[in-house]
Formats: structure tokens, C-alpha cells, sequence
């Protein structure tokens, strides 16, 4: 798994490296400037000569070489610190190097301080922030080194206008963070127009180089389509003891971190891979066909909504059977039978009237997930969903079945158990957590801001369930603490999912994992990550139909 952290984290597990003597401060800054400058020149091979630059056209016509230029803006803490670091370095590479400092160099903390004067010892110039003119300079490189994760408070306009408008240009680099944006909310912290309300927008940078690990910022939130390309660079932190700090130690009895929920975890496919080679069932019994037949895999039930409101819940039951549920039956009521059986080939079909129908169905104990909410029907979804949860079988809610008890959340908090998995998208969300969807999405007037983490993981402990937090940063959180998030940026990008249906097909997924074995907050995450997968293995052009049908090709890439 790949950790992310706060900002507070990290700065405890710097403090603690320098402490223990094992480090310098300037060390750990020298790293930084250094894994920056690798960085730009692995991202752009082309800037390696430093005198090979675009040759500029004079007023005749005819081309000069010159030299490489860069542009730093330093900012008033380590950030900044960082920043001098880097224009040494380029300028020892023989490029052209511009420093404007935003804040008065006498209060600059101590070790850039120190880098501070190590970069004027050696003849380098600084000028001021408000002399930098974005429009008026020119460089092959822009480098925002005004704020990183010590941003306490909003950022004025003017800064954020002009790092803005420099991040236009071409070869933006933020050094571990856009400036202006939280690292742990990834909110924008840019002072808003105090006639129109209006916020700058944060610089979008092309590439973002940040240290030893990533913060949640990187992942969620605005930031998380500000960072254009993140490379995070190793500072030389000791992982183990990184990780001791933080308050989970790893346990080489029971061989597991001791503590989940200290950090959040970015889930990737390293995470997955454990998750199905624990699940013993799932590979040997599943796909070898050794010693598993379809009742050893689970009966999933998907209750379905009325005539002409069938499609969604029949998405989710594909999503369910594809992701290796042994049986699906589709629970649906009488009226919609006919609809339901011409549409259906490998998915079973039973009736359903109201609550009494699902309550006599479900002394079946092998139907053992279920789902409830796509295309269910306000109406219906109060009607089946208290029997469903008191049947206590691991069960999905999504859509309908959360929408539907806007009115009573607590009501609905009262019934979940511990096998429940809740699918909100942001609106459903706000429907059941008002107060923390308003918490979430005031306007932040310091840093570090209440995040979307910090609000699944709220709702979670109050569901006492899991929550899964839709979106292109989707959030689950468990109510032990447990949380991670299921990030869709970067190369792993896919836009196109935001189709109709596809949540639909996700509940399926979450439902046929939970079918298969897998324990509530383990489904969430697995079917998150396989969803993303499956959209990215099709491309643009994807309807949520075409999302199960690429989960085999996606289970033999993985070599599942
Ligand atoms: N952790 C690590 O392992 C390593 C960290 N490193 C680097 O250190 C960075 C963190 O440094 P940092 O803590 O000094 O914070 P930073 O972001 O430079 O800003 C703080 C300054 O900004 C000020 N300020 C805040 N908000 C403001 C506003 N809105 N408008 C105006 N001013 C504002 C704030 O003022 P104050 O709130 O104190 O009054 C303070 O002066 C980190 O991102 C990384 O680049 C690496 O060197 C090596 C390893
Ligand atoms: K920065």
C-alpha cells in the first residue's frame, strides 16, 4: 500500500528524523532541492543542456543559442527554503537562474535561511515577489516554491493571481504542492473577492515534486487536478520508523500493521493483490475450479425497482455476477416480472412484493449479499431496506436506499450493522449527512481545511458502517478508523466513468465481492479499484453496460 499522510504527519516524522540525530534539517532540505531538480530532467529530458535552449528570434530573423532559464519563487518558510536549494543546483548546471522571495529574508526560518544566503554567497540575486512581473518574464521553467504544507492561512490574491498566470506558460513546477492549495483537503485556500465571493483559482502546475510521501491533498480535492504530474522523491526518511511514529508499528507476530487508523492509504493494485491471495477462496476455489461449484461462491440479491426502473438494478446484478458472485437473483416485484425475465440470461428472477416478500425470501441463508438502492424507488426502498438490515446479511445501499431516508437518517443509523457498505455520491451524501456535507463544503478560511477524508470518516463512525464516498477521489472510510482512498487522477485518470449507470454497476461490484468473502471495507475498496479499471480498459466512449463485460480481461492483466 502506498501511504499518504497530513501535513502534520510528515512534519512529525521530519521533527523526529532530526531529533534523533540521524539527519539535518538542511540535509532533508539539500534532498529535497536535489530530488527536485532530477525530477524537471527526467520529466524533460530536452532541458538537460543547459545551453541547448529554444533559440529566440531576434528582429532580423535570425536564431541565437541561449542560455536555459528558470525562474524560482520562494515563499516566506521551508517551501522557499527549498526554492534556493533548487536555484543553486540549476545555476551549478550553468543555467540562467531568477529568484523573486515572497517575504522578508531576515525572518526566513533557519535552514533556509541558511540556503537562503548560500544562494546570495554565490552571487545569486533575489528580488522581491512584488517585482515579479508573470507576463514580463521569460524561462524555460517556472518553479513555485511559495508555499508547501505550512500554508496556515488564506493566500492573498495578488500572489495567487500572479503564480496563476505564470502557471499558464509552459514547465510549472510545484515544489511538494501548488501554492495557494491545502495539502491535506486539497481545498483551495485563496482569498475569495470580497464583493462577488469569487475565488482565484490555484496555479495548476505540470509537475508537482513532493517528498518521501504523498499527502491526502495530492489526492483528493481540487489539488487533485491541480498537480498536473506527481513524482514523489525520496528524502532518505526511514520508512519503518516513519510508520512507528504515526502509531502504526508493524507486528512481525501477527505480521500486520498493529494500527489501521493512523493513515490513510492510497489503494492500488499491490493492495488488491494481497486482498484476492488472502481470499483462498476467491483464487484456488473460483478460477481453478479445484473444489468450488456456484453455492461455495455466494448468492448475491439485488432487489429491483418497478416497470421501466429495472435497468439499474439489472446493471448492478452483471456487475455482481462478472465480479465472481457463484448466483444473482434479481428480486423484483410483480409488475416489472415481465420486463425483468426478457432482459435476463444467466440471472435469476424472483418476486418481491414489499417487505413480507423479502423477509420470507431471505430465510434463505444462502442468499448472503445484498443490495438495495439502484432503481428501487423511494417508497419501496423504506419498505424493504429495515427487513433487509434486519436480516443482518453483509448488504450494499445505494441511491434510492439512502435518498430514502433523507427525511430520518438516524432512523436508517439505527438499523445498519456492521456488514453494511453505504455508496453515497456527494448528493446522497448531504441527504444523509447534512451537517458534515456543510462542514465539507464551506468556504476554508485556514489551513489546514476539513476534508473530504475527514468527512467520510466521520460518517462512517456514525453509520457504523462503511462509507464509500463517490467521486473521481473516492473516499472509503471504515468506522475503525480504517481509510483509504481510491484515486482517479493522474495515469489513472477516466473521466469518462462519470456515465449514467456506472454507480450502479459499482454497488454491483461492492455486492458480488461481499458475496464472494470479502469483508465489508476489503469490497469497497477492491470494487472501487476494479471499477476504475474496467473504464480505463475500455477508453472513452464507455456506457456503464460495457464496465462488467471488461472485468475478465481486467482479472488477467492483474493475473488474477
Ligand atoms: N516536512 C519535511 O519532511 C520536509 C519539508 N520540506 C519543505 O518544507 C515545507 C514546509 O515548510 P514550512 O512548514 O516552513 O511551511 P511553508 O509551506 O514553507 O510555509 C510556511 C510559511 O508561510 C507562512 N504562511 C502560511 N500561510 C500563509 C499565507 N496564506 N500567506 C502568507 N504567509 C503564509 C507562514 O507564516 P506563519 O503562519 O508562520 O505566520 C510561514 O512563514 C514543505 O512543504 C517542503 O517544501 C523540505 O525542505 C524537506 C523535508
Ligand atoms: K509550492
Amino acid at each position: 500500500m502506498t501511504e499518504l499522510l497530513t501535513a502534520a504527519q510528515m512534519q512529525a516524522i521530519e521533527k523526529a528524523a532530526i531529533d534523533s540525530g540521524d539527519v539535518t534539517g538542511l540535509e532533508l532540505m539539500e534532498r529535497a532541492g536535489q530530488g527536485v531538480v532530477e525530477a524537471i530532467f527526467e520529466e524533460w529530458p530536452e532541458l538537460v543542456d543547459p545551453a541547448g535552449g529554444p533559440a529566440p528570434q531576434t528582429p532580423r530573423g535570425i536564431s541565437e543559442q541561449k542560455k536555459r532559464r528558470a525562474v524560482v519563487l520562494c515563499g516566506p518558510g521551508n517551501n522557499g527554503g527549498d526554492g534556493f536549494v533548487v536555484a543553486r543546483l540549476m545555476k551549478e548546471r550553468g543555467w540562467e537562474v531568477e529568484v523573486f522571495l515572497y517575504g522578508d529574508p531576515s525572518k526566513l526560518p533557519p535552514d533556509a535561511r541558511v540556503n537562503y544566503e548560500r544562494w546570495c554567497g554565490g552571487g545569486g540575486n533575489v528580488v522581491h515577489f512584488a517585482s515579479f512581473n508573470p507576463w514580463a518574464s521569460h524561462a524555460d521553467v517556472f518553479m513555485d516554491a511559495v508555499f508547501g504544507t505550512g500554508l496556515s492561512r488564506l493566500v492573498e490574491k495578488d500572489i495567487a493571481k500572479k503564480l496563476g498566470e505564470a502557471a499558464v506558460i509552459e514547465r510549472f513546477v510545484a515544489i511538494d504542492i501548488p501554492s495557494g492549495l491545502c495539502a491535506d483537503s486539497g481545498k483551495n485556500l485563496i482569498d475569495r473577492d470580497v464583493e462577488t465571493g469569487a475565488s482565484f483559482a490555484s496555479p495548476a502546475s505540470h509537475l508537482t515534486v513532493t517528498f518521501q510521501y504523498q499527502k491526502h491533498g495530492h489526492r483528493i480535492g481540487v489539488c487533485a487536478t491541480s498537480c498536473g504530474v506527481v513524482r514523489t522523491v525520496d528524502i532518505g526518511l526511514d520508512h519503518k520508523q516513519a510508520m512507528r511514529l504515526l502509531g502504526r508499528p508493524y507486528d512481525p507476530v501477527s505480521r500486520r500493521r498493529a494500527d489501521f487508523s493512523a493513515i490513510v492509504s492510497l489503494f492500488d493494485n499491490r493492495t488488491l493483490l494481497r486482498g484476492f491471495s488472502t481470499l483462498e477462496s476467491y483464487l484456488d476455489k473460483a478460477w481453478s475450479g479445484k473444489n468450488g461449484n456456484k453455492f461455495t461462491h455466494g448468492h448475491a440479491l439485488i432487489l429491483s425497482g418497478g416497470p421501466g426502473k429495472t435497468g439499474a438494478a439489472r446493471l448492478a446484478a452483471r456487475g455482481a455476477l462478472r465480479i465472481g458472485a457463484g448466483l444473482v437473483t434479481l428480486g423484483v416485484p410483480p409488475s416489472a416480472q415481465m420486463e425483468v425475465a426478457s432482459q435476463i440470461t444467466s440471472l435469476m428472477l424472483r418476486r418481491v412484493e414489499g417487505g413480507e416478500g423479502l423477509a420470507e425470501l431471505l430465510s434463505d441463508e444462502r442468499l448472503n449479499a445484498l443490495c438495495l438502492g439502484p432503481g428501487l424507488g423511494m417508497d419501496r426502498a423504506r419498505d424493504l431496506v429495515p427487513v433487509a438490515l434486519q436480516h443482518t446479511r453483509a448488504t450494499v445501499l445505494d441511491a434510492d436506499a439512502l435518498s430514502g431516508f433523507a427525511d430520518a437518517p438516524d432512523e436508517l443509523f439505527g438499523m445498519l450493522h456492521e456488514t453494511c457498505v453505504l455508496t453515497p455520491h456527494g448528493g446522497e451524501f448531504a441527504r444523509l449527512f447534512p451537517d458534515i456535507s456543510e462542514k465539507l463544503n464551506a468556504v476554508p478560511t485556514k489551513g489546514p481545511a476539513y476534508s473530504k477524508v475527514d468527512a467520510t470518516r466521520e460518517a462512517a463512525k456514525r453509520a457504523g458502517c462503511v462509507v464509500l464516498f463517490k467521486g473521481p477521489d473516492t473516499v472509503i472510510a471504515n468506522p475503525d478508523g480504517r481509510c483509504s482512498v481510491n484515486s482517479a487522477h493522474y495515469e489513472r485518470a477516466a473521466p469518462w466513468l462519470a456515465t449514467a449507470g456506472s454507480g450502479d454497476v459499482l454497488a454491483g461490484f461492492i455486492t458480488g465481492l461481499l458475496a464472494r468473502g470479502f469483508d465489508p471495507m476489503q469490497a469497497a475498496e477492491t470494487g472501487a479499484w476494479l471499477h476504475v479499471e474496467c473504464a480505463r480498459h475500455f477508453g472513452p466512449g464507455l456506457i456503464a453496460e460495457d464496465l462488467p463485460e471488461q472485468l475478465p480481461a481486467v482479472f488477467r492483466e492483474l493475473g488474477i
